[in-house]
This record gives structure tokens, sequence and C-alpha cells, in this order.
């Protein structure tokens, strides 16, 4: 066959093979309609809603590909070597037979969902049965009996258009065939992440069929794939042990902001995974309060230190006091009273069990009740339940004033804004200086009216989880981990009912707060078996552009090594000293723009402003990155501060001296801004360009 014929044909084996996805969904939705094999409507009630569950399912799952390529790659194996039948006259599965059965070999096509003949034969194989493995990791040193792995390529409409064949078996160990991949890595970026399941490559697999229960901690350089492979080991894990994973509490994805949450928001549903929870760790520890304060350097590096968990302990235990008044319980117009002397030994007992605050409060209650009701039981015997006495104002305030119930915000509004509460709490554990450096001033009238840090949440939920234990997950994936202080770190653990995945670059950690150390990043998740990883080939930034950011290495992460471009392209890095840099960034967007794909001004934060002033002026069209809004045009124009994990073909860093000067931590800011393109990167300065750089 020719080139044009093959891909005919391949065309034609689509179409057939998106006809029997949509016979498998019209016969799952017939049966949800119909009701098929449910029982009796009340006897098998429960049956029949879980059967109708599962069936919903099952069209959910079969939904959503209708524009999509139903496959993405072809592995050519001997005849017989993974299908035993052939092709027969009148089946009815020989539409599909002919496809992937020929007389000389078997093909087994591999794509984002399994989809089967009509006669239940499958005739795609889902990119994560172990059928498909071959797929990602066969290669002339270990063919595992592929003679030629084939990729496909799509036109904008979705169209297949073209494949590439990469020789296997008794090739030589070198391969070359990854045109396809650079193409795929190179096509114009517009909107949201994409999945990348047709071009995984073996290192990033490996890490995303790691085993369930084991937490694995990825390292990896700028565009290394980071956060792909975490998005795909979810949609892994939920195919291999989807009921075991809900059955936990379902699984998340925490990243650092929203800006990003909108970003890779469309990499899960376009896998067929739905019932992801992406979150920020804001939306994790602090659910309806708005952060609206950033903490100076070192409050942070205080208030995000494990040394504030014993602060909180300690002050919220100090709000437990000692009985010192009698107790009058009125129950059906009598009297009972406990002494404070009763009180002191139930409260003993209570405190000898060594529980939590909130759990220990709920049973000193108990026993009060009871021991009213052991009263009344000696006396003229009662019907009172414990349930009812519980109740009554009299215990209710003997409890209230012995352990009283704590509102987590309330209890560390009081101890960041009153400094007496504060030393108490603090004695031994933070310096006076720390202790000076969280606390309010000035002091915010009330807690209405306080403004909260994202720290301030993480603190919250420590003394959430003091009072409780918060609902757990099956399993987190953790972005941009190398950010997180050791408080976020605990609100994580506590989630935390199985394994985990941990995302991060050392080199671009910027808080003042970051652990800086996977090791500990462990410790503190309470996962210290996790295995550390590390990915080191970069897909999205060329080489050029890695190796003129990999100059800031030895300054911000002198342990880390520099990262390998996947990729080479011509002319992908301009640095641009002028007396006009705003004439030099506007004339570089505007040729940007005139060719394909997103572009993207990064600045200093507190330059944005200027920067919105200057392309107003000349009528470039742009958005603003914020924390809700994806680019709605093609050109964007964000604070460096947001935009990490991010990328755009055309970048154009804008004074970095500024944005190294901006913080504590700018060198690593730098470090990120010059790594979010994929195509070009446009370094424009009229200030001298920072030391690093420059050699
Ligand atoms: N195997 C692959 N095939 C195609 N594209 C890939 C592959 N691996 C990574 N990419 C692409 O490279 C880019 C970077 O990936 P990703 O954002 O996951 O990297 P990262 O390591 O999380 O980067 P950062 O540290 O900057 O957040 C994305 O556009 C992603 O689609």
């Amino acid at each position: 066959m020719t080139g044009g014929e093959e891909i005919r044909a391949e065309r034609e084996f689509m179409a057939l093979c998106r006809a029997k996805l949509c016979r498998m969904r019209g016969e799952a939705t017939a049966m949800l309609v119909g009701g098929a094999a449910e029982g009796d409507a009340v006897v098998d009630k429960y049956f029949n809603h879980a059967l109708r569950e599962f069936r919903k399912k099952v069209v959910e799952d079969l939904s959503g590909f209708d524009g999509a390529p139903l496959f993405f790659g072809r592995l050519d194996y001997a005849a017989g070597a993974v299908f035993d039948d052939r092709p027969g006259k009148e089946s009815l599965a020989d539409e599909g037979m002919a496809h992937t059965r020929t007389g000389d070999s078997d093909f087994l096509y591999v794509g984002r969902r399994g989809v089967r003949d009509a006669e239940g034969v499958p005739i795609v194989i889902d990119w994560r049965a172990a059928l498909s493995r071959a797929f990602y990791e066969a290669s002339p040193p270990e063919p595992m009996g592929v003679r030629v792995r084939r990729r496909y390529g799509f036109d904008r409409s979705g169209e297949l258009s073209a494949f590439e064949d990469e020789p296997i078996e008794g090739a030589p160990a070198t391969s070359t065939a990854n045109g396809l991949l650079v193409k795929e890595i190179e096509r114009p970026r517009q909107g949201p992440m994409r999945d990348i399941v047709a071009t995984i490559q073996p290192e990033q697999m490996r890490l995303v069929r790691a085993p369930v229960n084991e937490t694995v901690c990825i390292q990896g350089a700028p565009g290394t794939g980071k956060t792909a492979v975490g998005l795909h080991r979810l949609a892994y894990l939920l195919f291999s042990e989807r009921e075991r994973l809900r059955k936990d509490g379902g699984v998340a994805v925490i990243g650092p902001n929203s800006a990003f949450l909108a970003y890779i928001r469309t990499v899960l549903p376009t896998l067929g995974e739905v019932e992801v929870r992406q979150l920020t760790i804001d939306d994790l520890t602090g659910p309806g309060i708005e952060v609206t304060k950033v903490d100076d350097p070192q409050a942070a590096r205080v208030k995000g230190g494990a040394a504030m968990a014993e602060v909180l302990r300690r002050h919220l235990w100090a709000q437990r006091r000692e009985p010192e008044e009698e107790a009058e319980i009125k129950y059906r117009h009598r009297i009972w009273r406990l002494s404070e002397q009763d009180q002191a030994e139930e409260l003993a007992r209570v405190l000898e069990r060594g529980m939590g605050y909130g759990a220990g409060r709920k049973l000193y209650a108990q026993r009060l009740a009871h021991a009213v009701l052991r009263r009344m039981e000696c006396g003229s015997g009662t019907t009172a339940t414990l349930a009812e006495l519980g109740k009554t104002p009299g215990i209710r305030r003997a409890v209230r004033g012995v352990w009283p119930a704590v509102d987590p915000a309330r209890l560390v509004f009081e101890l960041l804004a009153d400094p007496g509460q504060l030393a108490v709490a603090a004695a031994g554990v933070l310096s006076e200086v720390d202790q000076r450096a969280i606390v309010l001033a000035p002091r915010p009238r009330s807690v209405r009216s306080m403004r909260w840090s994202s720290l301030d949440l993480a603190l919250i939920d420590e003394v959430a989880g003091l009072l409780g234990r918060p609902a757990r997950m099956a399993h987190i994936v953790l972005d941009e981990a190398q950010d997180l202080s050791p408080m976020h770190l605990r609100a994580v653990a506590r989630r935390m009912a199985g394994a985990g995945t941990v995302l991060g670059d050392l080199a671009q950690a910027t808080s003042p707060f970051a652990v800086r150390d996977w090791a500990a990043v462990l410790a503190w998740l309470d996962r210290p078996d996790g295995t550390v990883e590390v990915l080191d080939r970069g897909y999205r930034v060329p080489a050029e552009v890695l190796d003129f950011a990999a100059r800031l290495l030895p300054h911000i992460a002198p342990g880390l090594s520099g990262p390998k471009s996947f990729r080479r392209r011509e002319n992908a890095l301009r640095v641009i000293g002028t007396g006009t840099p705003v004439r030099v960034v506007v004339e570089t967007c505007e040729r940007a723009l005139a060719g394909e794909g997103s572009v993207c001004v990064l600045a200093a934060d507190e330059d944005v402003v200027a920067w919105q002033r200057e392309l107003a002026a000349v009528g470039l069209p742009y958005t603003v990155l914020g924390d809700d809004l994806l680019e709605a045009e093609r050109l964007t124009l964000a604070p460096v501060s947001l935009a990490k994990g991010l990328e755009y073909d055309t970048v154009v860093v804008v004074e970095p001296a500024r944005i190294v000067a901006a913080e504590p931590h700018g060198l690593q800011r730098l470090y990120v801004a010059l790594t979010r393109a994929v195509s070009s990167l446009h370094v424009v300065h009229a200030e001298p360009l920072p030391a690093p750089l420059r050699v």
C-alpha cells in the first residue's frame, strides 16, 4: 500500500471504531433507560440503584470521545502473537478483525478508551491496559515481540493525517523516530494543557505505572513532564483500582493557585476521568475563607515552621480550665448538683485517656450527664436518657466553663492578636524575635476584620485537625510541592489515606518557608518511605533556552544537575538590551501574534499595571492572568508570581533584574520565568542583566 492508501485505510478503521463506540454507548444507554435485569422496585431497591449508578458511569465513560481520535498508536506483531482467532467469512466481528489481523501480522491499536466489536472482541486497547505496555516500553534492545511501533498524527480538525513507523525488532539500538513527538510538543498552544497519552516516554511511563501503594516524589527540571506524569498516574490508578480508590475517599490534585488549576483542568476529563477533585492548597485548608494577605518573609518562615503546631496545641489546651463552681442541672422540675470535686473527678478520668481536644470534650460532657443519671437512678429511678441530659443548659454550661468549644479561626486570631497569649503558648518554642514577627500589628478589631494569609489558613487547619480528623482521600497528587511549608504539608498528611504523588523542582522554590529537601517533605507528609525519582529530560523548553536558564542553577540549587532538553530549535533565544524596552516588547508581541500559538509577557508583579497601560496604549488586545482566569486573548500579560506550571509558545520576560530584586528568592522566580517558553524566549532589558546570566 502507498502512504496515501494506508492513511485512507486507517481513517476507515477510525470511522469503524467510532461506530462501534457509538453502539457500545447506545447499548449501555438502552439498558439504563429500559432498566434491563433490574429486580423488583421495592424488594430490590438498593440493588437496582447500584445497577443504575454503575450503568450511568458506563455511559459517562463512553461519552465525550465524539470528536477525539479513538486511537493514537499501533503495534505490529507476528501473526498469532496476540490474537488466536482470525477473521471468518460470516462473523459479525470481521470488520474489526480485518484491520487487526492480516495473514502476516497482528495489529494492536492503542487509544484513550478500549473499544470492542459487536461480539465483544477488543479492537482498540485502553492505553492503561497491560497489553498497551509494549507501546510505551518496547525498544530495540527489548522489543517485547513488537516489530514496528506506529504513531499517528492528526490535523487541526482531529482527522488522522499522518503516521510514523518506528522499527523495533532487529533495529539498531538508537532510534530516531521522534518526528511526531516533536510535532506534538511544538503544536501551537491555545488554552488549557493537553494530555500526553500518545507520546508518554518510557522514563515517564515507569512513574505513571508505579504501584498504588507507593508514594512517589518526582524532582524534575522545568518541562520534564512532572504535572503530566502526575495527572496520567491518577488516570492510570483509577483504571486499575477504581473501586478501592472510590471507597477510600476518592482522589484529588492539589495545585498552587486557581490559574494553574484552570490550566490543567481538562487533562483528566479528556482521559475520561471526571471524578477527580482539583483544589488549591488554600481550598484544602480554608474552604470558604478568602486569602487577602501575603505574609512578609520573616512572618512566613515562622508561621510555616512545624514549631507552630506545638504552639497551637498548647494554646488550644490552654482553653481548658479547672471546674470552679458547682453545676446545677435542672431536669423535669428537679435540680441535681455536681460539686467541683465531682466534676474534677470526671475530668481526671477523661484526661487520663489522652484523647484529642474535640473527642475529649464530647466524652467529658457524656460523663457529666452520666454522673447525673447515676444519681437519678439511685434516687427515685428515671426515664431520662444520656442524650437528653447532655442537652440540658446545666450540663452545657458546666462543659463550657471547663472545656469550651473552639472555633479554629477565632483561636488563631486570638493567638496572633494577643502578644501575651502568644508568649505563653510559644514559651521555649519560638524566640521573642519570632513571636514579634507573627504578632498582628496593628491589631484587627475583630476576627471578622482579619485579613488571612495562606499560612494563616494552614494554622486554622492545624487547630481543626486537633478538634477532629478531616475526611481523607485515597490518593493525592501534590503539585509544585517545593513551595509548601511544613504546616501546609501537615494539612495534606492529615487527609492522606494512602500513598501520594509529590511533584516539584527545588530550583523553583520561591516561598520563604519552603522545605528544600525532598526527604524532609516526605517526612512531613508522614510518608518517609516514599521514593524520590528524578526526571531530567525537558520536553517543553528548547535546548538553547534551557541552557541559558541553567546559568542560574549554581546560585539557586547547587546540588541539582542541569536539565537536558529533548529538542533543539533554531533562534529560540533572543536577549535584547535596549533603551526602549516598551517598543521592543510591543514589536516582539506583534511579530509573535502574526504567527500561531500563545504569547505571554512576564513581568515583576509590581510592574504589571504599568505594562497594562503600555499594551493598551498601542491597542494590543491582551488578558491579564489573574487567579481565576486563563487567557482569553492570545496575548497574556502575567505577573511572574503566577507563572509557575504554565507555558506559552512565545514568552517575553521583561527586566529580569527587577524580577530578581522584588523578593528574597528572586533568582528562583526568574528561573521559573525563563523556563515557560515552548518555542521562543525573548529577554528584554534596559537595566543590566542579573550577574549569573551575564556569563
Ligand atoms: N512525553 C511527552 N509528550 C508530549 N509532550 C510532553 C511529554 N512530556 C511532557 N510534555 C509536554 O511538556 C510540557 C511540560 O510538561 P509539564 O507541565 O508536565 O512539565 P513540568 O515538569 O510540570 O514543568 P514545570 O516544572 O515547569 O511545572 C507540557 O506541554 C507537556 O504536554
